[in-house]
């Protein structure tokens, strides 16, 4: 007789199957998809550059909880113990301020690729894939509210510099690894109060843009990707990057955007976008986040948003196309345990759609059979999922159930509080 976690996997494995829904094939469906983790979880988004700090960028992380990574190497040490805690092999997603060699004086428009071989190195040692994005925020060259679409052409050229910059960092990064990289662009840009022409940034953003993306790119090795946003903070009446204007401008140079689950009106489902971006887009990017009242970047919980948004991928079949990210940070508790919180239930949403039987869902629905449809979901929510995931995480050698809490706790004591 198996463990108890076996014994109660094989019970679920009836139960679903007499669902029509094979385990072992969500199983090994979940364990091939990989998550792109927000490494700025781990340093508060704060970089290890050795430039002046500045305050523009409309986001912040809050909270001093003690043990933030402060350079390149303790940001691995917790990126890879995040990775030790979670079942499957995944991505980390690390932003042009954390450079990784750096050196007092070389900013954000001379960074090179070598600055950032010590993630490629590490990477490559412990399988996992890297994704990039250029950073804006916390910039003195971002103090005006305004970068790619400033009036200012001084601090247009800083910014197109840095954005074609990591473009070729983010094609070296996937070269290396040998898995593509997905290099997301934001831009905190836009007015605090209602400004008297919306169009004039825009169109130098467009123009900014169209030099970022004007050398030959190689979409083997990256892909770009367009993050859209609708306010932020000391940007409340209007934002440059709109939802609206990165649609534009994605569909015209065929390129991705970026779905932040945090960056629409409260009341707006990401789930509900992606099957109409589907004719815009061949791919797109998420930010799984839960924007607790706005655009909060709480931890991702295992909540209905995230159900919503997994089970549109997976009814899909889209997961060759739509690529799963995520941006949180929380500075107020363990940013391990935030890592390994928001990542494991990313996942658990994710094999929850794919423990769905979504073909008899469909057909009840062509048949008009709602009542039937609504009946089959509710009882889908009480199925022994737990016992499927508990069976991946003991196949996978990581901690079934809590138990990963207390390496946490263990790796707090001897790691994370002993950072100066
Ligand atoms: C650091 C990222 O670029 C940032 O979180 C961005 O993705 C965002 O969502 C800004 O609100
Ligand atoms: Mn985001």
């Amino acid at each position: 007789m198996g463990s108890k976690t076996e014994q109660a996997y094989e019970l679920a494995k009836e139960r679903y199957a007499k669902m029509g829904v094979d385990t072992e094939e969500a199983v090994k469906k979940l364990l091939a998809v990989r998550i792109s983790f927000n490494a700025w979880q781990l340093d508060d988004d704060k970089g290890f550059l050795q430039v002046e700090a500045g305050t523009g960028g409309g986001v912040m992380a809050t909270g001093n909880y003690p043990g933030a990574a402060k350079n390149a190497e303790q940001l691995v040490q917790d990126a890879g113990t995040v990775f030790s805690l979670i079942p499957g092999r995944h991505k980390l997603s690390v932003q042009s301020k954390m450079i990784a060699s750096a050196e007092p004086g070389i900013d954000l428009d001379r960074i090179e690729k070598e600055h950032y071989r010590y993630y490629v190195d590490w990477a490559k040692e412990n399988g996992i894939g890297l994704d990039f994005n250029p950073s804006c925020s916390g910039h003195p060259m971002a103090n005006s509210g305004f970068t790619l679409s400033s009036a200012d052409e001084r601090v247009r050229e800083f910014w197109i510099e840095h954005f074609r910059r990591a473009s070729e960092i983010g094609e070296y990064l996937g070269q290396e690894t040998g898995i593509r990289c997905m290099t997301n662009y934001w831009i905190p840009d836009g007015y605090k109060d209602m400004p008297a022409d919306m169009y004039a940034p825009r169109k130098r953003l467009e123009e900014s843009l169209d030099r970022v993306f004007d050398r030959k790119a190689d979409r083997v090795h990256n892909m770009d990707s367009l993050e859209s946003k609708l306010f932020g903070i000391g940007v409340e009446a209007y934002t440059v990057g709109s939802h609206e204007f990165y649609m534009a401008y994605a569909a015209k140079h065929h390129l991705p955007v970026t779905l932040d689950a945090g960056h629409f009106h409260i009341s707006e489902e990401v789930a509900n976008k992606i099957s109409s971006l589907m004719f815009l887009c061949d791919e797109i990017l998420l930010h799984v986040t839960r924007p607790m009242r706005w655009d909060s970047d709480h931890v991702v919980a295992f909540d209905d948003t995230t159900q919503n948004i997994m089970n549109e991928i997976v009814r899909n079949e889209w997961l060759d196309r739509v690529h799963i990210g995520t941006d949180y940070f929380d500075a107020s508790i363990n940013r391990v345990a935030a890592g390994v919180i928001g990542l494991r239930n990313t996942q658990k949403a994710l094999l929850k759609a794919f423990l769905e039987p979504t073909k008899e869902l469909r057909t009840y629905e062509n048949e008009g059979n709602y009542t039937k449809r609504l009946a089959l979901m509710e009882e889908m929510k009480t199925m022994p999922f737990q016992a499927v995931w508990d069976h991946i995480c003991e196949m996978e050698n990581v901690p079934v159930g809590f138990g990963w809490f207390a390496e946490v706790e263990r790796y707090e004591k001897e790691v994370q509080l002993k950072r100066q």
